[in-house]
C-alpha cells in the first residue's frame, strides 16, 4: 500500500531521520481515510495542457484493468475533467457524511472526478488555485478508494500550483510525462522532470503522444510533425521511453463517444507490461 512516507527532499542532508531537523522536511502528503487502500499511485503529468494526458491516463488505466487489477483514476485536471466523458458516465457521485463513492466505468475502472460532482457537467470550474488544490486532496482523503490495485492520477497541466500540491499531498509511486511532438522541446520535458526530481518522485518513462499517423491506405506511418526527437530528449534527460501513440481516430471517435475502453490498440501494451513488473517488484520488495 502507498504510505505517507517519503525521504527528505533536501539532497545534502544528513541526518538519519527528519524529527525535529531543522531543514524542516516536515511531510506535506495527506492521509486517506481509513477503508481505503492502494498499492501504487501513478501521476501522468505534461509539460502543458493538451497532448493527451488523459488519454494516456485512460489507456494506462484500461491495461491495467485488463490484467486484471483492480484501478482507480483521480482526474485531478479539476478544470479540463475529460475522464467521466470518455468512459461515458454521467452520474453525480453518491455518499455519506464521510466519504464519497467513486463511480465505476463499464470495465470496472473506479473514477474520481469534479464533474461527478457538478449537477452540469458544462459548468465550468471557475475557482481559484488554493480551492482546486483542496479539492484534490479530498478526492484522496475523502473518496472511498476500496482495495485497489493501481490507481492513476490524470494530472493538472503545467508545473503550477495545482500540480504542485498534488505532488506534496499525495504520495506517489512514480511519474509518467506525456509530450507531443510539437513540444516535445527537452524544456518543456525537463520542467516536469526536475519538478518530479525535487519531490523525489520516480520518473517512470516518456511517452510521446500524437506522434505520427498511419496511411490508412499504405499503412506507412508519417511523422507530420517531423522526425521524432523522443529518443535523444529521453537520453538527454535520462529517462526511458515507454511508447509512442499516432494520432488514432477510431479511439478519438471511442472517447467521444464515452466507449474509451473498448480501445484495440496495443501502443502501450509494452509499457504497461513494463510498469506492472517494475511496480509489482517494488510492492514485493517492501514485504
Ligand atoms: N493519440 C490520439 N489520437 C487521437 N486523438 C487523441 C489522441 N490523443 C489525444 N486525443 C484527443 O485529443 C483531445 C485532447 O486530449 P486529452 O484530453 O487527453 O489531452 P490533455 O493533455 O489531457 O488535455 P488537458 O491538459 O487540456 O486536459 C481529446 O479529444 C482526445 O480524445
Amino acid at each position: 500500500m502507498s504510505e505517507n512516507t517519503r525521504s527528505c527532499s533536501d539532497s545534502s542532508c544528513t541526518a538519519s531521520s527528519c524529527e525535529g531537523c531543522d531543514k524542516n522536511p516536515k511531510s506535506l502528503l495527506e492521509e486517506f481515510n481509513s477503508d481505503s487502500s492502494v498499492k501504487k499511485v501513478i501521476g501522468v503529468v505534461s509539460g502543458k495542457g493538451g497532448v493527451g494526458k488523459s488519454f494516456v491516463t485512460a489507456m494506462l488505466a484500461v491495461l491495467m484493468r485488463r490484467k486484471g487489477y483492480r484501478v482507480g483514476i483521480l482526474d485531478a485536471d479539476i478544470t479540463g475533467p475529460s475522464i467521466p466523458k470518455m468512459f461515458g458516465i454521467n452520474k453525480v457521485a453518491g455518499g455519506t457524511e464521510h466519504v464519497i463513492f467513486p463511480e465505476e466505468t463499464d470495465e470496472g475502472i473506479k473514477v474520481m472526478s469534479v464533474n461527478l460532482l457538478l449537477e452540469n457537467e458544462e459548468d465550468p470550474v471557475l475557482w481559484r488555485g488554493p480551492i482546486l488544490g483542496n479539492v484534490v486532496k479530498q478526492f484522496w482523503t475523502d473518496v472511498l478508494w476500496e482495495d485497489l490495485d493501481y490507481m492513476f492520477i490524470d494530472m493538472p497541466p503545467g508545473t503550477g500550483d495545482v500540480p504542485l500540491t498534488v505532488f506534496q499531498s499525495i504520495p506517489l509511486d512514480g511519474i509518467v510525462i506525456v509530450s507531443s511532438p510539437q513540444d516535445l522541446v527537452s524544456m518543456i520535458v525537463k520542467k516536469a522532470y526536475n519538478m518530479a526530481k525535487m519531490m523525489n518522485i520516480p520518473v517512470l518513462g516518456l511517452v510521446e503522444n500524437m506522434s505520427y499517423v498511419k496511411c490508412p491506405d499504405c499503412g506507412k506511418e508519417i511523422n507530420i510533425f517531423g522526425e521524432s526527437k523522443l529518443s535523444s530528449v529521453a537520453k538527454e534527460i535520462g529517462i526511458d521511453v515507454l511508447g509512442r501513440i499516432p494520432i488514432d481516430p477510431d479511439i478519438a471517435k471511442l472517447a467521444d463517444r464515452g466507449l474509451f475502453g473498448r480501445f484495440k490498440a496495443k501502443y502501450l501494451t509494452e509499457a504497461a507490461d513494463e510498469m506492472d513488473a517494475r511496480m509489482m517488484n517494488e510492492e514485493a520488495a517492501v514485504k
